[in-house]
Order: C-alpha cells, then sequence, then structure tokens
C-alpha cells in the first residue's frame, strides 16, 4: 500500500520539477539583459516573486529572492543567512544565469564565491543532472585550503539539492578509492594537479559531458605555474561549455583568456571605478624596519595586541616554522598558530578551523594568502615583502571582508623602498599610511632567542635555514627594483643572522649551485662581498641605538596610548591606529625612516661561544658557560689539550712535507735520466753503432761535462744525505742502462 504513495509522491516531486524548470528556462530567456549591460542596482527592489507566465527582468534586482532561482537553491542561501546580494554579485549573477562566460573581478572579500556557485547548481538543476550522467562541473582553485572551502558553500547553498560532489586535493593516498568514485561525482572541486592526475591515471574518466568549468583565483591559475596542467585539463574537456573565471586581481593577458577559450564574455570589474583597490573598510599602514630588527618589531607588535586575532605572513616555510617555534617558547601570552604547504592537508584544515573560532596568531607563508575567509581577523601583517601588488592586495584582504573592519601593516626594508613608492603610486589605489615605531618601547629580543637556542639545538639548525631561505627567496624574486641582495651589507646579514639568536653567520651556498637563474640575477649579488663577509662571526653592540631611541613616538601603530579605565579593547586599538592625523599620512613624500641602520660592531676575532648572555637577575654571562654549567662542572675548554692536539698537527704537517719533497726530487732526476739518455741514443747514432764510447767530438764532451756538471748538481744535496746516497744508486743504474742499450745496438 505504502509503495504506490511513494512512488505517487516522487511522480508528484518530479513533475514539479519539470515545470519549475520550464519556467525558469522561460523566465531566464525573456528576462536576461542584453549583453554587456552594466548591471546596476534600482534604488528599491524589483518587486515580488513572479507567477507563471510573468518575466520580468532580472538585471537590476539586489535579492537573491527575485533572481530566477529554482526553490532548493533559494531555500538554500536562506538557510545560510543570504538575503542581499553584493556588488559582484548582482552583476554577475543575472549574466552568469543566462550562460555567458565571465570574466568577473571585485575586491577580497566580496562575495565572488556566490557569484558562481549559485550558477553553477542551477546549471545542474535545470539540466536535470544526475549521478549518471558524471561529471557536470569542475572548479580550479590554486590551494588545497581554498578549494575545500568552496566546497563548503557549495554544500550550504545546494543542502536541499541531490547533486553529489567532492573535493580532490592534497597527497595521493586514497587514490585507489577516488578513482573508483570520481566518475559518478557530479561536481569537482580541485587543485589542477590533481584533476591532471585523474586525466593521466583513472581508466574511463570522462569528463566529455562537462557543462561548466570555473577558475577561482584565475588570474593565479592562468600564471606560469599551473600553466601545463591547466592546458592538460583544457585539451581533455569539451569546447561547448560555460566558462566561468573570478579573482580580486583579474588577468589582463589576452592570450591566457584565449588559452580557456572564453566565448564572447561579459568582463565584469564592479571595483573598476572604485577610489581603492583594496577594501574601504581596511586601515592600511607601512613602517619602514631594518631586517635586523623585524623579529623585534614583530614580536613587540604581537605583545600590544595580545586581544587582536592577526595572520603574520613570512615569505618561506622555515621562516614560518623558526618564528612560530621560538615565539612559542618565549611565550607572547596568546595563542600561536602555524601552517605552510609541507603540513598535510587534514592539519591544514584543523588549523584553519581552529584559527576561525579562537583569537590567536597565525604565521603562514602565502598558501593563506589568496581565498581564505577566515572569520573576524582583525589584523594582517606583512613581516616579509610580498612579490607583487597584488599579492599584497590578496594578503591584507584576509582581513576586512564583507564589509568588516580591519587593518593591514607591512614591514619594509630601507632598501625595499621602492614597493613602498609602487603601493603609494596613484595607479595601485591603495591608501596606506606610512607611521613610525615608538621605539624606545621596542622590545629586544636577539638575546632572549638566542638562549632558546642555546637549550633547543635543533632550533638553531631550523634558524640557519630560515636566514638561508629568507635570503634565496629574495634572492629568486623577479622584481629586481624591489629584491635586491646586493643593497644589503654584509653587516646587515650578519645583523640579520644575530637577530635569529644565531651565533654565527650562516654560509649561504645556495648562490653558486642555484639553478634556473640568469646570469643577470646572478651579477645582482656581489658573491665575492657576501661569501667572504658571511664567514666571519659578528655581534651586535648589546646597546641599542640611539637613533632609534630618538624617533617621534607620535605616529604609532606598536603602542598604544594608555587606554581610558572604561575603553573596549576595540577603541584602545581605534586610538592607536588614529593618531592625531599629520603630514606622515598617504602624501607624505619620500620615504621616512623611522630608524637608522643599527650601528654594528663586526669583532671578526671574537672566539664563538663569547656571545652575551644574561642571568635570571640580569647579569651578563656567557652563554656557552652557562651550557656548561648545566651540563657537567668541568671547564668546557681544555687548553692544553688544544696546545696539545696543534703540536701534533704540526709534527704531522712537517712529516708530510719532508716526504712530499723527496717525491719530488725523485721524479726531477727520472726525467733528467730520460733526457739524457735519449741525448745519448742520438750521439751513438750520429758518430756510428759501435765506436768507441771515448771517441766524442769535444763538443759531445763538453756536453757529457755538463751533464755530469748537472748530475753532480743533482746529488749535491749537502743538505740531505738520503738524497746524495740515492744518487749514487742513480748513477750505478744509469751505466748500466747505457750498457744495456749499446748492447742493443752492437
Ligand atoms: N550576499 C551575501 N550576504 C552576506 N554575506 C555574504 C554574501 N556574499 C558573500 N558573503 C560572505 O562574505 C565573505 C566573503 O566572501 P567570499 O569568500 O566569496 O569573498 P571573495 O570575493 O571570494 O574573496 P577573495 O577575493 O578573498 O577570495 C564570506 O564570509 C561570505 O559568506
Amino acid at each position: 500500500m505504502r509503495r504506490p504513495q511513494r512512488r505517487v509522491a516522487a511522480k508528484q516531486t518530479r513533475l514539479r520539477e519539470v515545470d519549475e524548470i520550464r519556467l525558469l528556462n522561460e523566465w531566464i530567456d525573456a528576462g536576461k539583459p542584453l549583453p554587456r549591460t552594466k548591471l546596476l542596482p534600482p534604488s528599491k527592489s524589483a518587486g515580488p516573486v513572479p507567477t507563471a507566465g510573468e518575466h520580468p527582468e532580472y538585471g537590476a534586482c539586489t535579492l537573491f529572492d527575485e533572481l530566477p532561482l529554482s526553490q532548493k537553491t533559494k531555500d538554500g542561501l536562506r538557510k545560510a543567512g543570504f538575503t542581499e546580494m553584493s556588488e559582484i554579485q548582482r552583476a554577475a549573477l543575472p549574466h552568469a544565469l543566462c550562460g555567458r562566460d565571465i570574466l568577473g573581478a571585485a575586491k577580497t572579500g566580496s562575495g565572488k564565491t556566490l557569484a558562481f556557485v549559485i550558477p553553477l547548481i542551477e546549471k545542474l538543476y535545470r539540466e536535470r543532472w544526475g549521478p549518471e550522467d558524471g561529471v557536470g562541473c569542475i572548479i580550479l582553485s590554486p590551494t588545497n585550503d581554498l578549494a575545500g572551502q568552496i566546497f563548503e558553500v557549495i554544500k550550504k547553498v545546494g543542502q536541499f539539492h541531490n547533486f553529489s560532489g567532492g573535493v580532490i586535493v592534497g597527497k595521493r593516498k586514497g587514490i585507489e578509492i577516488e578513482k573508483e568514485r570520481v566518475n559518478s561525482l557530479n561536481i569537482l572541486v580541485c587543485t589542477p594537479g590533481r584533476l591532471v592526475q585523474h586525466f593521466n591515471e583513472t581508466a574511463n574518466f570522462d569528463c566529455s559531458q562537462l557543462q561548466l568549468l570555473v577558475l577561482d583565483e584565475a588570474d593565479q591559475i592562468l600564471d606560469h605555474g599551473f600553466r601545463n596542467q591547466v592546458d592538460a585539463i583544457i585539451s581533455q574537456i569539451p569546447k561547448v561549455r560555460q566558462t566561468l573565471l573570478f579573482s580580486a586581481t583579474q588577468t589582463k593577458s589576452v592570450k591566457d583568456l584565449a588559452r580557456v577559450s572564453l566565448r564572447d564574455p561579459e568582463y565584469i570589474s564592479v571595483h573598476e571605478e572604485a577610489r581603492t583597490a583594496t577594501p574601504d573598510t581596511l586601515e592600511q599602514y607601512a613602517m619602514i624596519v631594518p631586517l635586523e630588527q623585524k623579529l623585534n618589531m614583530l614580536w613587540s607588535f604581537i605583545k600590544r595586541h595580545l586581544n587582536s586575532k592577526t595572520i603574520v605572513f613570512l615569505s618561506s616555510v622555515k621562516q614560518v616554522k623558526f618564528v612560530y617555534e621560538i615565539f612559542k617558547k618565549l611565550r607572547p601570552g596568546i595563542p600561536l598558530k602555524c601552517m605552510h604547504g609541507r603540513m598535510k592537508h587534514v592539519v591544514q584544515q584543523a588549523i584553519v578551523a581552529d584559527f576561525n573560532e579562537a583569537t590567536s596568531v597565525l604565521f603562514s607563508t602565502d598558501i593563506t594568502s589568496r581565498g581564505l575567509d577566515i572569520k573576524n581577523v582583525d589584523w594582517v601583517v606583512q613581516v616579509d615583502c610580498p612579490e607583487n601588488i597584488d599579492n599584497y592586495i590578496h594578503r591584507v584582504g584576509r582581513t576586512a571582508r564583507y564589509n568588516k573592519k580591519g587593518k593591514s601593516l607591512i614591514f619594509l626594508c630601507p632598501e625595499e623602498e621602492a614597493m613602498l613608492e609602487k603601493l603609494k603610486a596613484t595607479e595601485s589605489k591603495i591608501p596606506i599610511h606610512i607611521r613610525k615605531p615608538k621605539a624606545e618601547q621596542l622590545e629586544q629580543i636577539s638575546q632572549s632567542i638566542a638562549s632558546v637556542l642555546v637549550k633547543f639545538p635543533n632550533l638553531q639548525e631550523l634558524g640557519k635555514r630560515a636566514f638561508v631561505t629568507y635570503l634565496k627567496a629574495v634572492y629568486l624574486q623577479k622584481d629586481k627594483k624591489v629584491f635586491n641582495l646586493s643593497r644589503f651589507s654584509a653587516e646587515q646579514f650578519a645583523a640579520y643572522a644575530a637577530s635569529l639568536g644565531l651565533p654565527v653567520t650562516p654560509k649561504i651556498r645556495f648562490i653558486s649551485h642555484k639553478k634556473n637563474v640568469s646570469k643577470k640575477d646572478m651579477e645582482d649579488i656581489d658573491m665575492k662581498q657576501m661569501k667572504s663577509s658571511l664567514e666571519h662571526e659578528v655581534t651586535i653592540t648589546p646597546k641599542i641605538n640611539i637613533d632609534l631611541t630618538l624617533c617621534d613616538g607620535d605616529d604609532d601603530i606598536l603602542y598604544p596610548k594608555k587606554p581610558t579605565a572604561d575603553a573596549n579593547m576595540d577603541d584602545r586599538l581605534d586610538d592607536v591606529l588614529h593618531p592625531k592625523e599629520s603630514a606622515t599620512d598617504t602624501n607624505v613624500t619620500g620615504l621616512e625612516r623611522p630608524f637608522k641602520k643599527k650601528k654594528l660592531k663586526i669583532n671578526v676575532n671574537r672566539p664563538s661561544g663569547t656571545r652575551v648572555k644574561y642571568d635570571d637577575e640580569g647579569n651578563a654571562i656567557p652563554p656557552l658557560a652557562s651550557v656548561a654549567e648545566e651540563v657537567s662542572l668541568e671547564p668546557v675548554v681544555h687548553k692544553d689539550k688544544i696546545s696539545q692536539r696543534y703540536a701534533e698537527m704540526l709534527r704531522e704537517m712537517q712529516k708530510h712535507d719532508k716526504e712530499d719533497k723527496l717525491e719530488h726530487k725523485k721524479t726531477l732526476r727520472e726525467k733528467k735520466l730520460q733526457k739524457k739518455m735519449k741525448l745519448k741514443r742520438k750521439r751513438q747514432e750520429d758518430t756510428g753503432a759501435g765506436s768507441e764510447e771515448d771517441s766524442g767530438s769535444e763538443s759531445d764532451r763538453g756536453q757529457d761535462t755538463a751533464n755530469k756538471g748537472k748530475k753532480r748538481y743533482f746529488n749535491s744535496d749537502d743538505e740531505d744525505n738520503d738524497a746524495a746516497k740515492d744518487g749514487d744508486v742513480l748513477a750505478q743504474q744509469e751505466a748500466l742502462a747505457l750498457k744495456l742499450l749499446s748492447n742493443m745496438h752492437s
């Protein structure tokens, strides 16, 4: 009895869906905007949802409910809390829903994800896509985490639909199960490399029915890093399809666009006319910080913003690991996290989820710079200079998302002045303010780091690598106007190493080993200067540079003015960042230098292990001595043993020297003998075989005499009796050889 009822209900649902799809198709077709129409929002809502037969234009509506969307999608959107569209959604959705290709650009955090997720769900729904139809839509993302995040949005919006989907990212583990299932998934969200892997390895992997291809962070995906993979993907999917490209910094390369064969695309750049390229709710600051002060500055910043959720960008995995481990040991008073590409995907996911919830500091490489939507990030701090302006825009875009407020701070070395100029340039449209730190409050942590490294030798190794990879990262950057190692002095490198707590400046081997680096790039580095100088040990004078403490502290980002008793944390932060507006803001001409280079004292003769370290009472103690105290009461350095070892080495060297000299003399004598025998043979040939040995001419005799003289010379090494003995033996051998020769010729 029940079965027919269920079948009837299913049939009714199907019929309702077919009706709905018919209505949607008619509406989409009848009310679609003209191509190239810039879809500006009307002053008020477009009115109620149409009933059957009504097909109002949907090009200018502001609410999701006013779009020709399926009820299931509308329910999903409502349940996820989305009612009103953002600018990019208003501009892109009407064109995307009627099947047009789109090249879309809008500021970070402006809602681009929904602008492609809604059309793809709707497309599959209207096509009545089912499991047996296979892959209907592919979304390419540059990173694993972003792919995971996009998939979450699809799950939310499509929660009332019946599509299957999957995220294909990460390592090969579990690939066999994936291969079995991939053909039955309707929506794939993947990194390009992993998709290519399926094209190469999965038998019968079929995308021939693909309806829609999305490239999120399209400029990065079309960049040379993914070139081969994207070309391979494009060659495997149907030419007739809908293609959507989105990014905050869109590609302008016609060649790139040709590669994905867009068909008469709509170019949608909603913020093109905007005053700024970054969100209006974002406050941006730059500080000029010498390389060797960056860690001190970062530490001081974190200590002063213990109630803020902060992302800190560093340029390499090693740096992220090192700074995270060191700061963790130094305990700033706020939870710390780190994230980089060498982590497993599940670990990355856990970190992002954790960071989403908790107020903490996340140290990260650029793996989190694009697309990641983390809730309520207060600050983005760029300790290392971004590769270019686009990279800067994406990094700062991790805060101030979707109308929320946020702040960003970038540390630039005086040597990276060109980047500040680029940021300030009118065409960059980045309203950045330059701030000077209050230097007398800057905490100097190099000594503390050095102490940590003494206790944890593995961290010292990590520190060395962090040092080298930082320089490597700078060296490999293309923009030599900004990144040029030759602008840094050897003393600066040494001071930087010291600021990482390293007792000796590590050698930089990569310079000579680097492959794929043009000769011109190689010339940019004064290798001689670096190599010779980096082998020396350098110390920073413990005294803080006087120029540093004389800084004007009014424009201070690090040190909030003392809050009034009833002010909350946000107000305090605002106090910091709204110092009396002064000429130091965007209008500042020329680069302000809050610091002068720290004066360094290079003590090349200082023996290692004499770095100044302080005990609990603040008295200076040599660090190695303190380690020795922990290990044993014996003195660490045994002078008598060292001198004994030196004496042994000297004796050995003298012995080797003598042997070498003898060997050399022997070789010379043998050569001489050969030459002499040759001459003799010639003479015998000239005078005729069998003639008496003493019947030679005067000249021959003279030569003989001369040779004899030479022989005597060789044998007359008065200082060396052994050699004289050798000479006698040789004379005998010589006579024997001559005899043999004359016998041969006779
Ligand atoms: N119409 C909307 N109403 C409310 N919130 C929205 C809407 N659209 C998007 N959001 C929210 O805005 C935030 C940013 O959206 P999204 O991640 O899509 O930005 P984006 O433009 O892709 O940013 P990025 O360029 O950094 O990738 C998300 O938390 C999202 O849930």
